[in-house]
């Protein structure tokens, strides 16, 4: 049985660092887990544009410590009004990575998104062209679709005609959670990829739902039936490229979530390597840790793997039941549990 566990230093292709006091008290745990992330837009206004984008990275880089070993990479949120030319010219600046498109109202801070997808046509042209990353919240917003369904309908109303009509476009589908996700993913050639979250390898609905309703275990898109998480599990730790790491870290204050209408989102980056990890252990597929979580996202992104290396050890810890991010409680996945490794070094 492995004791300890070095890989290249990892990479987060999909987190929420906020901003302000949240930003200060979040953006230090993932920058001590990992080299790079991809940082979300969805702020309140969102990072709409290159300028914003910029300035926000800004932001991030003074919320660090002065040695922090972290590069944000930057994404810009797609609205009705998305100018293709300032993003292709923040992508050729090196200031912009990806652009997000949320459908409206899909998710928190998403009532700027996208109202007619298919109108943003010329918007993916200039991204296919300049190389400019899709990153997707692939769930529908249609009143009449169930929440359970929503990422498979999107899938079949959106990403499909997406993907053929630009084929040279990278598309990630983040946050994939369900068996069509999966297969979507697999289906598609090598410009479409896949992220998958700790939380989606770990809990199924009845986690979220039977025995009492737990508001630290709703996330969306919304955890699915068993058989979904199976089959994220098996993609994620199967060694094949196409499925790579991304959080999905979304911190709310406590009291946000714990409401008569809580948030949508999950605080995972205090542990996120050391939950991953224990699937990967769980799953036999050890072997297999480093390519999710180190190698496959930069590959898909065009970018080099980080040259230093991070050693999880194992040894037993107890996630802390709160976490104070600059004044703000905030209750970290796994709140409460045993987890069997521990990050060492980095
Ligand atoms: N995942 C979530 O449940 N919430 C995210 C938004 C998102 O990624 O959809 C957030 O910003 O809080
Ligand atoms: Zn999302
Ligand atoms: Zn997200």
């Amino acid at each position: 049985m492995a004791e300890s566990l070095t890989i290249r230093r990892p990479d987060d292709w999909h987190v929420h660092l906020r901003d302000g006091d949240m930003l200060r008290g979040v953006a230090p745990w993932t920058a001590r887990q990992f080299g790079r992330a991809i940082v979300m837009p969805n702020l309140t206004p969102p990072v709409t544009t290159t300028a914003m984008a910029r300035a926000y990275r800004e932001r991030i880089l003074a919320a660090l410590p002065a040695d922090a070993d972290f590069e944000p990479l930057m994404t810009a949120y797609l609205t009705d009004d998305s100018d293709p030319a300032d993003l292709a010219a923040g992508k050729n600046e090196g200031v912009l990575v990806a652009a997000k498109l949320y459908p409206a109202n899909a998710t928190t801070n998403s009532a700027h998104g996208v109202s007619d997808i298919a109108r943003l046509d010329p918007v993916f042209a200039a991204m296919e062209e300049s190389g400019l990353v899709l990153c997707v919240h692939g769930e529908v917003t249609d009143p009449e679709i169930d929440i359970f369904d929503r990422e498979a309908v999107f899938i079949e109303r959106h990403l499909e005609r997406i993907v053929r009509r630009f084929p040279r476009l990278r598309v990630v589908l983040e946050h994939v959670t369900t068996e069509e996700g999966v297969a979507f993913v697999q289906g598609s050639g090598n410009n479409v990829a896949g992220t998958i979250t700790p939380q989606h390898l770990h809990l199924n609905r009845n986690a979220m739902l039977v025995g009492g309703m737990r508001p630290h275990a709703y996330c969306l898109p919304v955890a699915k039936r068993e058989k979904h998480r199976l089959a994220l599990r098996k993609a994620a730790t199967s060694g094949s490229g196409e499925f790579f790491l991304g959080t999905d870290s979304a911190p709310h204050a406590r009291g946000d979530k714990e409401s008569a209408c809580g948030c949508a989102g999950i605080f995972n980056a205090p542990f996120a390597l050391e939950s991953y990890l224990q699937v990967f252990e769980d799953e036999d597929a050890l072997g297999n840790f480093e390519s999710f979580a180190s190698l496959d996202g930069a590959a898909f992104y065009g970018l080099t793997a980080n040259e230093s290396s991070v050693t999880l050890v194992r040894e037993d810890h107890v996630v802390p039941e709160v976490i104070d991010a600059c004044g703000t409680p905030v209750v970290p996945f796994h709140a409460g549990e045993t987890l069997r490794w521990r990050l060492a070094s980095g």
